[in-house]
């Protein structure tokens, strides 16, 4: 199956697939469910979109892979649903919060791990994490709760008197998961979570996702098809910036004749044949 320009492969979840009337949509029965919603996102720089006209959905318990190649957009599309950097069309909402219009509000149900940080090299996790206590306003009782329990959650009391900057990557990708989560969001976007990870720390990192999602929203970044295979309920996959598919993995399997090696390839790889 292969995209056509404003044509996007869909899978059977997808709610624009399943749209048969040119009328406005009518807001649905279920919308208090919807926790993370794309609206049309672009962002253009110069002539280049990064993204183009990304829509999409994510209900509460929902464990989503946003799956794509290298330089898909999917850290663009994240940012811009985080509120991190302004669409140049479209909107972004969390758990009903516009993310340009009302980005407090919406941060408050969010957790956010960037790809590659922001970390703070000189400060401990403990110091860290107080710092964004503070940050957050957590108050005194709250925050040493808080903090023991993102400690425990990420599995971190190993390491929380230790400089970040000689953690492994490994504990450093986990104290970056510990600060998204201080604040208890019910809402987690991780951009690429287990990336450079060896073995043994992907496993420790996925565990703590499934953990995690038994009681949150998750979208997920990864270019890691086994990642997909082994977490989520549903994928969205993204190419030179436009979604090309949204669907369970069976359905993304079908598309591949029963091998997601092949539907990630039919529906990405062109490029190079
Ligand atoms: N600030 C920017 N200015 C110009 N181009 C950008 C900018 N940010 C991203 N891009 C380009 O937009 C495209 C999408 O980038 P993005 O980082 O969103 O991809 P990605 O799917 O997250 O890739 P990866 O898996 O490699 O992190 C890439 O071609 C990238 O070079």
């Amino acid at each position: 199956m292969t995209s056509t320009s404003g044509d996007h492969a869909t899978g059977p979840s997808d709610p624009v697939a399943n749209s048969t009337s040119a009328a406005p949509p009518k807001p649905s029965r279920d919308l208090a469910d919807t926790m993370i919603e794309a609206v049309g996102l672009s962002k253009f720089y110069g002539p280049f979109a990064a993204a183009r006209d990304v829509s999409f959905t994510v209900k509460k318990g929902e464990l989503v892979a946003f799956l794509g190649p290298n330089g898909a957009g999917k850290s663009t599309t994240m940012k811009m649903l985080t509120g991190y950097i302004a669409p140049s069309e479209g909107h972004a909402r969390i758990a009903g919060h516009n993310m340009m219009d009302d980005r407090i509000a919406g941060s408050r149900r969010l957790g956010y791990l960037p790809e590659n940080g922001p970390l703070y090299p000189e400060m401990t996790p403990l110091g860290m994490l107080e710092f964004f206590a503070d940050a957050r306003g957590l108050s005194t009782k709250n925050k040493k709760n808080q903090i023991e329990k993102v400690i425990d959650i990420c599995d971190l009391s190993s390491v929380v008197y230790k400089p970040i900057s000689k953690l492994s990557k490994g504990f450093k990708q986990r104290v970056g998961m510990s600060q998204a989560l201080l604040h208890e969001p019910d809402v987690l976007i991780l951009d690429e979570p287990t990336a450079g990870l060896d073995p043994n720390q992907i496993r420790g990192v996925r565990k703590t996702m499934r953990k995690l999602s038994e009681t949150k929203t998750i979208l997920l970044s990864t270019h890691i098809l086994q990642e997909v295979e082994a977490m989520a309920d549903r994928v969205i996959l993204i190419n030179e910036g436009r979604k090309v598919y949204d669907g369970d993995v069976e359905g993304l399997r079908t598309t591949g004749q029963g091998d997601l090696d092949e539907a990630f390839h039919q529906l990405t790889g062109h490029k190079f044949d």
